[in-house]
């Protein structure tokens, strides 16, 4: 197994491996279906608003009923994990399978959540739950206008 590959983490361990990273701690979540430079870019300024960052991914199950389409996710969750734990930026990455990462906000209480500039914290579940207990909620500007989707309409076209 790669070294990389000891940043997977579980539900029930998240808790502690967040007791052992460095603070603040970042929390962010998402699909990360097929990464592109939005993606890497974003997580790496998440990162940066911190000293540890942590990935919640959607389950294969979870994409589903985010209505991305009949053929998301198209890599796998645990294909979709390794790959984000490959990432420098990325300290520790777990799954959910809820519709959205309250939960794991609420069992992780990050120092701060970070969410592209796509979403408005005051509007999401996540955003609305740190800023209540007093942890800082950041949506970060795209530096890239790239999105998965658009990628695979590109291939498509040209498949
Ligand atoms: N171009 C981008 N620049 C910065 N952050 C991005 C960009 N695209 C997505 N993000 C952020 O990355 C996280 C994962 O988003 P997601 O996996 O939905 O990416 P996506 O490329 O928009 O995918 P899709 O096209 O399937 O919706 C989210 O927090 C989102 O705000
Ligand atoms: O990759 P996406 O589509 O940006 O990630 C989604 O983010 C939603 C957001 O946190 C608002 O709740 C979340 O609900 C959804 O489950 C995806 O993670």
């Amino acid at each position: 197994m790669a070294t990389f590959e000891q940043k997977l983490c579980t539900r029930t361990t998240l808790p502690q491996r967040i007791a052992d990273l460095p603070k603040p701690v970042v929390l962010t979540n998402g699909v990360f279906d097929i990464l592109h430079r939005g993606h890497v870019t974003y997580l790496a300024q998440a990162r940066e608003l911190g000293a540890s960052l942590v990935v919640a991914v959607n389950t294969d199950a979870s994409v589903k009923r985010l209505g991305k389409g009949d053929d998301r996710p198209l890599n796998t969750l645990a294909d979709r994990m390794a790959v984000l734990a490959a990432l420098e930026s990325v300290s520790l990455v777990v799954e959910f399978d809820e519709d959205t990462a309250l939960e794991v906000v609420q069992e992780a209480r990050p120092d701060i959540y970070a969410k592209g500039g796509d979403y408005v914290m005051s509007a999401i579940p996540e955003g609305k739950e740190v800023i209540a207990y007093g942890g800082k909620a950041v949506a970060i500007d795209f530096a890239h206008d790239r999105s998965t989707t658009k990628l695979v309409a590109k291939i498509r076209q040209y498949g």
